[in-house]
């Protein structure tokens, strides 16, 4: 099979390797649509993202959905035929946050396109069953793989403890602060604001339904969200930019009693956020990381058609042109790339 791997920032070089073989518990997918996500993009231009260092030649992209191929002796509930959208973290299921039901938090997770495990910009991948997710049929390949930025944003949601007719701020229309303004919404939120540094991005966003936009390159983030909440501040303020201003105004246009869910990584760990606030409004500050038991919540919202991920995409380009896909994530004004592999 065909890989494009990648062997050094900024290089991908297609490689034939032999075709993965289920073991006795997977699925062998025949891989469709591949997102590209930012993090894919961090790791092609610098080889690495904090700790996590690409050694050895790495195959990238995990927001993947494809068809089942084959499947391992013991798989029961997923067929030859079906296609599938891939939950990329497996995690060990035996630990203690697995225990806990936290299984995002598992230290031991492998994890699609995080150095060592190789992700799916490649034509099959042998996956554990239980973490492939048969879509139904009006659900498409494209939004399959979407399931992953998706899940990001219904992580956010239930951590930002988002309720029926809240006013959520989410700072940062890429495509996760995108993908959880469709979260806060069908959570219950009745007012959504969304702030970006980009004209595109807040148009976007106002047609995907954001009742009021914010561009605090331009105007003053504080005082608007104050004007738009009757000086209130916003319920919950889901932070999706990793702005190191985004992450410390989300103190001040919160409520009191209102609750941050911190999803945007910013460039250092370190950024102050005033405790007094925290303290003396009860803020409730949560930190989102990736997802749990979401896929089915995901692919059920998507059936019903109560979310649209689709609308995000800017492009798709075969895997042949991976490189010229991943340059061209590089405007500002677009969202989301896609990779077609196979027919
Ligand atoms: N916690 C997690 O599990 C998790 C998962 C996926 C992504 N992330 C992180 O979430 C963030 C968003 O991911 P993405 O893929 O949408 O990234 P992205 O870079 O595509 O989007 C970020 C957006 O924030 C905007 N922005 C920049 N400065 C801003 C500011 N001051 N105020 C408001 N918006 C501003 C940018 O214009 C851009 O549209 C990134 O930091 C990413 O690393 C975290
Ligand atoms: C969750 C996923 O989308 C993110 N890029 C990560 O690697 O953690």
């Amino acid at each position: 099979m065909r890989s494009a791997v990648l062997t050094e920032p900024e290089t991908f070089e297609f490689e034939e390797r032999p075709r993965p073989e289920p073991g006795p518990t997977d699925v062998l997918v025949a891989v469709g649509r591949v997102g590209i996500c930012g993090s894919d993009v961090h790791y092609y231009r610098h080889g690495r993202i904090g700790d996590f260092v690409v050694e050895n030649p790495l195959v990238l992209g995990h927001e993947s959905a494809g068809e089942v191929v084959a499947v391992g002796a013991d798989v029961e509930d997923v067929a030859v035929g079906d296609r599938v959208a891939l939950e990329p973290g497996v995690p060990c299921l035996d630990c203690d946050a697995c225990r806990r039901g936290e299984y995002n938090l598992c230290p031991d997770v492998r994890f699609m396109a995080t150095p060592p495990i190789d992700g799916a910009f490649t034509e099959y991948v042998a996956w554990p069953a239980e973490f492939a997710y048969p879509l139904p049929e009006n659900v498409s390949t494209r939004a399959g793989a979407l399931c992953e930025p998706l899940s990001v944003g219904l992580h956010a949601a239930r951590r930002g403890n988002v309720d029926v007719g809240d006013t959520v701020l989410i700072t940062g229309g890429g495509p996760i602060g995108m993908l959880a303004m469709e979260a806060a919404r069908v959570a219950g939120a009745s007012e959504i604001i969304l702030s970006d540094v980009v004209p595109e991005k807040l148009e976007r966003a106002r047609a995907r339904g954001a009742d009021a936009t914010v561009d605090p390159s331009q105007e003053d983030l504080v005082e608007r969200v104050a004007e738009l909440t009757s000086a209130d501040g916003v319920d919950v303020v889901i932070e999706a930019s990793g702005a190191d201003t985004a992450i410390r105004s989300t103190t001040e246009v919160v409520r009191r009693g209102g609750s941050i869910a911190l999803v945007g990584l910013a460039g250092e760990g370190e950024i102050p956020l005033d405790t007094h606030d925290i303290i003396n409004d009860e803020l409730d500050v949560h930190g989102s990381f990736r997802f749990r038991n979401t896929y089915p919540a995901a692919i059920d919202l998507l059936a019903s058609g109560d979310v649209d991920v689709e609308g995000i995409i800017d492009f798709e380009m075969p895997l042949s042109e991976l490189t010229a896909a991943f340059e061209r994530t590089d405007d500002p004004s677009l969202v989301k790339g896609m990779v077609t592999v196979g027919d």
